[in-house]
């Protein structure tokens, strides 16, 4: 099995306009390619490493030698190879694969190759045959037949092969079987067919580089090429080159067929019994594009639409290839002409280099991502390269004779040394075979002795997870014993860190796989020999002293496929242990026990966990409750804070009544010097005084600045003493005549809004009535917001005590409902931990159940091999008595009696 190997080239930048730079590059460093902002900083996530990436400077001779030259050579030896060119439109595909006058291209350079290679196989002698096709619009073209249109792809399981090439002669370069040309539209039906292949398709027999060229150049004619807005001459087709004695499919292919000049006196078989047989496929891919760039209509845009979808499928059969061979499924090989050919060079059995070619444009970039991508995929496939050589039956039974004959010298060989060679070796084999079995049952002895003490550790780690069950329960069932259970989980995770390690890495515990090699006791067969001093054990370094490779292999078929994974313990004393004895029933009965525990721990743990969710339910229920009383209060609380500015706008409003009355009163008292005025003026200050005092005190009651309990006998007084005076000049004014009040004015007075539901007549006996009323009602309404004043007070100082006590409720429960959360989290921490203990430990049991059962089927087939071999052994001592008491019969004297036989 073997990688494809995946290079990138990145072409020559063509001019670009300035203005559609805005800041990247590709960085090339050895086999790295990233892109890069101006500033140099790397992209996060756009950088790749393939087998070679070749920057703009490289010739396309490195590129053959580092990724095509290897191929040429394995191909003339038997091996199937592809190359091929992919990458969007203009990127460098054609150049790469074609070349130029001065720097010749892949395939040129291949011919080249195969016929110097071969020139140098002085022993075999070769027919080469080229075959060129094109896949134009899903449809298959020979490129080597001038009208060839749609050729069929076939599928054939069987393996028929003529013996054409013997008609060949190489030295005498002629053709001697004519009938080859004469059946060419059957060419198929007696070359070497198996697989897929392309029926119909020409195959020129060629005898030098010469020739190909002439043939490729004639190829090149029929291809199809058109122009693009990203290439003047862009490949409209993919074409596949190939040099083969295969009839198969695809277009650039090479097929080289050898056969052995002499006979090959260790193989047995003569040059015309094998054959091998291999295609060399040199593929240039038309481009992928984006029709918005190339500009592509009418036939440009049909073509452009195939040519995406083929190369989608190609990049679909890569992306499955890559996913390795588990996930992998069906193959999408038949989705595309293409894929179909080239299947043996994806996955198969070929040698395959891809060469991805970018552009180096900042235009480019999401194109030339796409492009590493898919390299990116393809370095991930593995390919199963073998040579193909065909064998005749006559080759097979003569290589089967000589094997025969060969064992048979080997046994009946007359030298008695080498025979008690073999004896002694055997016997050598069969201590070596004991030796091995006492160290499997020391092995066992010691793996018994190791469940043993990790039976012990088990237990101990319950207890552990009880305790830790029972703070999981304790802490949902018990709200006031959570400081107890963060005690007792202090002591556990001091207990878990103190070891410095997790529960289940722990020495006594840890399965042989998962302690590292230095504290184990088990260590792996290639480290062995270092430490098998201190441990004594009975193993010996090399396998092949014990048992022939093979031998050990069977034994080991389904138990250990690599011998360098066995891991081994070390060895005790040497004891015998019937295979009967190892059973690991006991202590999987114990550790399903365990099992059961932990699941019962965890189930309890879950019920934990919902009592405390639905513990948090119902807090948060209570929380909202509370949060919409909260609001409630708040509400109430700012009506009530309201009250004092009601309060300041009534007496704005009182002291607006009183002014206007006052002015009347005083324009009414035509002499300044009367009583009335005297006694109106009194009245005005006392008046003012009051409100003054009435708005000071209500505006600190609107500030907060004072509470309504505070003493207030004062305006009290004042108030009544104003009630008094206006009384008196109320009384005063009735018996006067109110001069100077005109008609007009009343009318105004009348609707005025100050003085809206007062009638002032020229009656002033009603007039005295009126106001007197007024003046009554201010009071009364003045008395009743002081009469208001207390209960509000009292009312807002209760919403107040409320809202502190429902505040500090709320943070309570907050806290608690904190406190809560923090619990729960714990507890599903505490809960995770516990399953995943319980994840591990089923984990580790089964492991170990697995590794008993191998153990014990490993001794079995020990036993059964040790068994055959003893037999053998017997039936061989048996043999090689009768052999040498006949030799001995035979020849007396010159066999002595002296091997113990
Ligand atoms: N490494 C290179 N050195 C010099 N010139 C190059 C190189 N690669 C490509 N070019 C030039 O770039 C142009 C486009 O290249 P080419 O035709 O090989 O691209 P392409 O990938 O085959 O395109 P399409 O898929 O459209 O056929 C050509 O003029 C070619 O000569």
């Amino acid at each position: 099995m073997e990688k494809i190997c995946v290079a990138v080239r990145v072409r020559p930048p063509v001019a670009v306009n300035e203005d559609s730079i805005n800041g990247f590059f590709w960085n090339i460093r050895d086999n790295h390619i990233s892109l890069h902002k101006h500033s140099g900083t790397p992209i996060s996530g756009v950088s790749y490493s393939f087998d070679h990436v070749f920057d703009q400077t490289c010739p396309n001779s490195r590129v053959y030698d580092l990724l095509t030259k290897g191929i040429i050579h394995a191909a003339v030896e038997g091996f199937n190879g592809t190359v091929f060119a992919y990458g969007q439109t203009s990127s460098g595909k054609t150049f790469t694969m074609n070349g130029s006058e001065n720097d010749p291209g892949i395939i040129h350079r291949a011919v080249k190759d195969v016929f110097d290679m071969i020139l140098k196989h002085n022993d075999r002698e070769f027919l080469i045959r080229v075959s060129y096709m094109e896949i134009y619009n899903e449809e298959i073209n020979d490129l080597l037949v001038l009208h060839s249109q749609k050729l069929p792809i076939h599928e054939s399981l069987e393996v028929n092969y003529t013996p054409l090439v013997i008609s060949y002669h190489w030295e005498l370069e002629e053709l001697l079987v004519i009938s080859y040309f004469d059946c060419a539209n059957s060419l198929v039906s007696f070359s070497f067919q198996r697989g897929v292949f392309v029926a119909g398709l020409r195959e020129e027999i060629v005898n030098n580089a010469e020739q190909v060229h002439m043939l490729l150049e004639a190829g090149e004619v029929n291809r199809h090429f058109g122009e693009t807005n990203m290439n003047v001459r862009s490949s409209r087709s993919h074409t596949i080159f190939r040099m083969f004695l295969d009839s198969v499919v695809d277009l650039e292919l090479l097929v080289i067929e050898s056969k052995s000049k002499e006979i090959d006196s260790s193989k047995g078989y003569s040059s015309s019994d094998a054959i091998r047989v291999s295609v060399l496929n040199l593929v240039d891919l038309a481009g992928s594009e984006r029709i918005a760039k190339t500009g592509a209509d009418g036939v440009r845009l049909k073509e452009g639409k195939h040519i995406n979808k083929s190369l989608m499928v190609l990049g679909n059969v890569i992306n499955k290839l890559s996913e390795g061979s588990r996930q992998r499924g069906h193959i999408p090989y038949r989705d595309s002409k293409l894929t179909r050919i080239l299947q043996s060079a994806l996955g198969g059995n070929a040698k395959t280099s891809i060469i991805c070619t970018v552009a180096p444009e900042e235009v480019h970039v999401e194109e030339t991502k796409g492009t590493l991508q898919f390299a990116n995929r393809a370095k991930r496939i593995t390919n199963c390269a073998q040579v193909n050589e065909i064998l005749t039956d006559a080759a097979l039974l003569k290589r089967q004779k000589l094997e025969i004959e060969e064992l048979r010298q080997k046994l009946q060989g007359s030298r008695a040394e080498v025979l008690e060679q073999e004896v002694l070796k055997l016997r050598n084999d069969l201590l070596k075979y004991e030796l091995e079995r006492e160290k499997l049952t020391t092995e066992l002895e010691e793996e018994r002795r190791w469940h043993r003490q990790r039976d012990q550790h088990m237990k101990e780690q319950q207890i552990r997870i009880e305790n830790l069950s029972n703070l999981v329960n304790s802490s949902a069932s018990d709200h006031n014993s959570h400081s107890l259970k963060e005690d007792l989980s202090r002591q556990f995770v001091s207990e878990r860190s103190s070891s410095s390690q997790p529960m289940w890495q722990e020495d006594a515990l840890s399965t042989p796989c998962f302690t590292k090699g230095s504290n184990s006791f088990v260590i792996k067969r290639s480290n062995y020999s270092t430490v098998c001093d201190s441990y004594s054990s009975p193993l010996p370094d090399a396998f092949t002293n014990v048992v022939d490779e093979d031998l050990w292999m069977k034994m080991n078929k389904g138990y250990v496929a690599d011998l360098d994974s066995i891991q081994m313990t070390p060895a005790v004393k040497a004891r015998s242990l019937s295979t009967d004895s190892i059973s690991p029933g006991l202590s999987k009965d114990h550790y399903e026990l365990e099992i059961q525990n932990l699941k019962r721990q965890l189930e309890l743990a879950l019920k934990g966990r919902e009592e405390l969710e639905q513990r948090q339910r119902e807090q948060v229920f209570l929380n909202n409750h509370l949060t919409e009383e909260i609001e409630k209060l708040e509400g109430e609380a700012k009506l009530a804070r309201e009250i004092p500015q009601m309060l300041c706008e009534s007496v704005a409003t009182c002291k607006e009544i009183y002014n206007d009355v006052l002015s009347i009163m005083q324009r009414s008292v035509a002499d300044e010097k009367s009583f009335a005025s005297k006694l109106l003026s009194s009245m005005s200050e006392i008046g003012t005084n009051l409100f003054t005092t009435l708005e000071n005190q209500c505006t600190m009651d609107r500030e907060g600045l004072r509470t309504f309990s505070s003493d207030d006998t004062f305006v009290k007084y004042q108030c009544k003493l104003l009630c008094e005076k206006l009384n008196s000049a109320a009384a005063l004014l009735a018996s006067l005549e109110i001069p100077g009040t005109t008609e007009k004015e009343l009318n105004t007075r009348r609707t005025s809004h100050d003085y809206k539901g007062l009638d002032f007549g020229r009656d002033p006996a009603c007039w005295k009535e009126k106001l007197s009323n007024e003046l009554n009602s201010i009071r009364d309404k003045y008395i009743c917001l002081e009469k208001d004043v207390d209960p509000n007070n009292q009312i807002l100082e209760d919403l107040n005590a409320r809202y502190l006590d429902l505040g500090s409720g709320f943070n309570i429960l907050k806290e608690e409902r904190d406190s809560l959360f923090e619990k729960l989290s714990k507890s599903t921490e505490n809960l995770k931990t516990v399953s995943e203990q319980g994840e591990m430990f089923l984990e580790k049991y089964n492991i170990e159940v697995q590794r008993r059962k191998d153990l014990e089927e490993g001794i079995k087939r020990l036993n059964a091999a040790f068994a055959s071999r003893r037999r053998s052994l017997a039936s061989f001592h048996i043999d090689f008595k009768s052999t040498v008491e006949c030799l001995r019969a035979q020849n007396p004297i010159a066999i002595p009696n002296s091997l113990g036989c």
